[in-house]
C-alpha cells in the first residue's frame, strides 16, 4: 500500500480540491455527453480533435503510475485517484461517504455512464461501490482492511438515478471484520453484499509523535 506522506495543511487540501473537483466534474459531463450526444458525425469528430488537444496539454506534466493515496502528517488521506471516491477521477460517481464507528453511508446519482442492462446500473458498478463502502466501514477503527471475500446478491434491477448505500460492521474476529452492505432506491434494497475484510498480516501503520492514535485518524476526506 502507498503511504506517501505529503505534508500539506487542510487549507491547502481545500484549495487543491477547489481546482480539481470542478475539472473532474466537467470530465464527468463530457463522458455523459459523449454517450448521449446525437450531434452529427462531423461534430463528433471535431469534438475528438478538441479533446485530444486538452489531453496533450495535461500530459505535459504527469505523475508516473497512479495517483496513490498520499497522507498528511495528521494522516488525512487523499485518495483522489480512487475509482469510487476519487476527487480527480471522473470514473468515480463520486461517493461522498459519511462515516461513524463501524458504519459508512452515502447517497449517489448514477447516470448513463454506469449502465449495464438498459436503464439499469451495471452489476459490476454496484459491486465496486459496495466494495468501497465495506472497506470504509471496516476501516473506521483506523486500521486498513482489504476485501478478502465479497458476496453480492442482486435482489432486483437497480434503475439508474438517485440511490443510497450503507455498510455496517457486523462482527470482528482477529484480523477479520465482517460487514453487511446494501444499495437502495426509493422503493428499498436492490443489492446486498457481505464482506470478509482482512487487515493484512504484519501490517503496521506509520507511527510518530505527530500522528494521532489509529482510532482517531481520519483516513480520508
Ligand atoms: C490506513 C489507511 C487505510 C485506509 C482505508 C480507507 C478506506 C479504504 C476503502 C477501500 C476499499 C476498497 C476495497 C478494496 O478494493 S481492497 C482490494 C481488493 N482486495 C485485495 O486486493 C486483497 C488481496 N488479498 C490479500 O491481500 C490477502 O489475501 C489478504 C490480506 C486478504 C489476506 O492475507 P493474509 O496473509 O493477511 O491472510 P491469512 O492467510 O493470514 O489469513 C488470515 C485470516 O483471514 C482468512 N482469509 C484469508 N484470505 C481470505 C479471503 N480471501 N477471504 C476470506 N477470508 C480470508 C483466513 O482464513 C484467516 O482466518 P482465520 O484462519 O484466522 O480464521
Amino acid at each position: 500500500m502507498d503511504f506517501r506522506i505529503e505534508d500539506i495543511s487542510e487549507e491547502e487540501i481545500d484549495r487543491r480540491l477547489s481546482v480539481v473537483e470542478p475539472l473532474t466534474d466537467s470530465v464527468r459531463q463530457l463522458v455523459d455527453a459523449v454517450i448521449r450526444s446525437e450531434v452529427s458525425d462531423e461534430r463528433l469528430t471535431a469534438a475528438k480533435d478538441r479533446i485530444d488537444e486538452i489531453v496533450a496539454d495535461l500530459r505535459e506534466q504527469q505523475r508516473p503510475g497512479s495517483f496513490g493515496t498520499p497522507y498528511t502528517k495528521e494522516f488525512i488521506g487523499m485518495p483522489w485517484g480512487n475509482a469510487a471516491v476519487g476527487a480527480r477521477n471522473a470514473v468515480a460517481p463520486p461517493l461522498h461517504v459519511r462515516r461513524s464507528p463501524g458504519l459508512a453511508e452515502c447517497e449517489m446519482e448514477l447516470g448513463a455512464a454506469y449502465e449495464g442492462p438498459g436503464g439499469c446500473v451495471h452489476g459490476g458498478i454496484a459491486a465496486l461501490l459496495l466494495d468501497q463502502l465495506v472497506g470504509e466501514a471496516a476501516s473506521t477503527d483506523g486500521l486498513p482492511s482489504f476485501t478478502g471475500t465479497l458476496t453480492v446478491k442482486y435482489l432486483r434491477p437497480t434503475l439508474l438515478g438517485a440511490l443510497s448505500a450503507r455498510a455496517e460492521v457486523t462482527g470482528r474476529e482477529g484480523r477479520k471484520t465482517f460487514v453487511h452492505a446494501t444499495m437502495s432506491d426509493a422503493d428499498g434494497v436492490t443489492v446486498e453484499a457481505d464482506a470478509i475484510m482482512i487487515c493484512p498480516k504484519d501490517f503496521e501503520l506509520p507511527t510518530g509523535d505527530a500522528l494521532p492514535p489509529p482510532a482517531d485518524r481520519r483516513l480520508d476526506r
